[in-house]
């Protein structure tokens, strides 16, 4: 493990530069170790749950360094969040993207090529990595020895087998290619990767692996209290909707909350800040629907959130949601809320940061294990317990299901290329695989579900090939390896808390629960015919 010791002789003060230029107090559990690699020239792939912080991996090092460090940023918002926070800060940075003007563009690009850059990072899109101007210039960079790094953020988006592939991310193995003698040092950064998006990433980035170092948090998060809420399957007969069963059984879980957090600090729990949650719906109709559903409940403030509202009105929506004020008395008369929801499409989330939501809820299963895996680990974000719940039932399974294969038939009638449409194809197999194995999460009810996420994700794999974690009572150790009577999670998943009996009992509510099997071969068998 890189160390203080393993630094270099006249190694820079990383401590310093932290408190000094990003006004942090202290480094996260592993930034120290992954930010010395990247400071040594290694190249480094990291793998780490949202709000690790792994932007200041690479931003930490490019403020140290002399010369220019290039910063690949899949989405705008994303580059104009992170240029700002630093612009604020002082730190000499710049940005190319579409909203440049002309003349900005030339000035940053004469800084760029002036052989003593004033810039310290630059950030631009994958397609600006594409054009053939730009690689002109960055190799112009590289011969004067100003070059000093590449951090290639959301890498993920590299892999046709990832949820959001973009091709243009494919070209950036341009990088490895071409500027050479001395090859330039590549941060691979990402959130969410399988073994063979991970795989992807290396092989295509050309990562040197004499020289790599790994380093990855656990998918799974400790604080992180994982549960399956099964449903009843729906018959027409029933006098109560999914949707109705659904809400009973949300408020029946929010109102223990409620009672407990009473008992525990009494009056004084009218004085606290709501308490912080996060519901990921499929559809901007139930985002509404279900907000204002919600939000006529005394003990809930609930605000809906997806892409077709106003940017005037996501944005009042995020600022509340990022600072959340004292408890006040609503304007229709109502006591301050116990609870503060969004009600949310994924259009939620990518840096948007409030390290106090203490729960997040999937009103439907997700589409995607990564997915899941990124929105259920917004919660708890500040290390205290949280909870992510995921609502199931077979109806729905083999709902998302259909909806997987119509995607696919779209996008083998759309026609295009052979290689286009079979790239295409292999990116739909992959989201198919991906729901799968959210399947295999939810109906599995005979093993802890922190080892299933880390089984499900890799993670274990990442451990043999040496990559470094942080220190955690149970992030880096086999869950068979622990005594059969011990809880692998510290009892903060259902199977822990219920064990295998109990878990059954609750999923046997759903009629046919047992049909996973015939449902994993069938897919499976899809998959094949699609693919081959
Ligand atoms: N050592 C630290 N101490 C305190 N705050 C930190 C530290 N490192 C990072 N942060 C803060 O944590 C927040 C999240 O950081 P960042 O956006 O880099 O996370 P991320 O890992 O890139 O997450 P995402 O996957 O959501 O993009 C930011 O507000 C950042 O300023």
């Amino acid at each position: 493990m890189a160390s203080r010791g393993g630094l270099p002789r006249r190694k820079p003060d990383l401590e310093f530069y932290l408190h000094r230029v990003f006004r942090k107090k202290s480094f996260r559990p592993l930034q120290r170790e992954v930010i010395a690699a990247v400071v040594e020239g290694h190249d480094v792939f990291l793998q780490a749950s949202t709000s690790f912080g792994k932007s200041l991996c690479f931003q930490l090092p490019a403020v140290i360094s002399h010369g220019l460090t290039i910063v690949i940023c899949p989405l705008l918002a994303l580059m104009t969040d992170q240029v700002n926070s630093l612009q604020a800060i002082g730190v000499p940075v710049q940005t190319i993207n579409s909203s440049t003007p002309l003349a900005e563009r030339r000035l940053i690009m004469d800084d760029m090529l002036s052989g003593h850059p004033r810039t310290r990072l630059l950030y631009v899109t994958p397609e600006l990595c594409q054009t053939d101007s730009f690689r002109r210039n960055l190799s112009t960079v590289h011969r004067q020895g100003q070059l000093t790094r590449i951090a290639i953020d959301e890498a993920h988006c590299i892999s046709e087998w990832g949820h959001d592939f973009r091709p243009a991310y494919q070209e950036l193995s341009w990088f490895r290619k071409n500027l050479d003698d001395p090859a330039v040092p590549i941060t691979a950064l990402t959130a969410t990767a399988t073994p063979r998006v991970r795989s992807d990433i290396i092989t295509i980035l050309g990562l040197n692996f004499a020289k790599l170092k790994l380093f990855n948090t656990p998918s799974a998060r400790p604080n992180i209290h994982y549960e399956v809420r099964y449903l009843q399957n729906y018959d027409e007969d029933d006098d109560i909707s999914p949707e109705d069963l659904r809400v009973q059984d949300l408020l029946t879980w929010l109102k223990a909350i409620k009672r407990r957090q009473e008992a525990r600090i009494g009056a004084d729990a009218a004085q606290r800040p709501p308490i912080s949650g996060i519901i990921y719906v499929g559809l901007r109709a139930t985002s509404e629907d279900l907000a204002s559903r919600l939000d006529s409940e005394e003990m809930i403030s609930a605000v809906a959130y997806h892409a077709g509202l106003t940017s005037q009105d996501r944005t009042r929506i995020q600022a509340m949601w990022t600072s959340p004020q004292p408890p006040q008395q609503r304007s229709d008369g109502k006591p301050p809320p116990i609870f503060s929801i969004i009600v949310a499409t994924n259009a939620f989330g990518m840096g948007i940061d409030n390290s106090q939501v203490r729960f997040v809820v999937h009103w439907t299963p997700p589409r995607s294990f990564e997915g899941f895996v990124q929105e259920s680990g917004r919660a708890g974000r500040d290390g205290r317990a949280a909870a992510s719940l995921v609502y199931y039932n077979t109806q729905e399974r083999d709902r998302i299901a259909d909806r997987l294969m119509r995607d696919a038939d779209n996008v083998r009638n759309r026609g295009g290329s052979k290689s286009h449409v079979a790239g295409l194809l292999k990116n739909q197999m992959a989201r198919r695989e991906s729901y799968q194995k959210v399947v295999r999460y939810c109906e599995t009810v005979t093993k802890c579900r922190h080892a299933l996420i880390k089984d499900l994700f890799g993670d274990y794999e990442l451990e043999e090939m040496g990559s470094q974690q942080p220190p955690s009572i149970f992030g880096g150790a086999r869950s068979d390896r622990l005594s059969p009577s011990a809880s692998p999670c510290d009892y903060a998943c259902d199977f822990c808390k219920e064990g295998s009996s109990g878990l059954a009992k609750r999923k046997g509510k759903m009629q046919a629960a047992d049909a996973l099997h015939g449902f994993m071969m069938d897919q499976m068998n899809e998959l094949h015919q699609y693919y081959v």
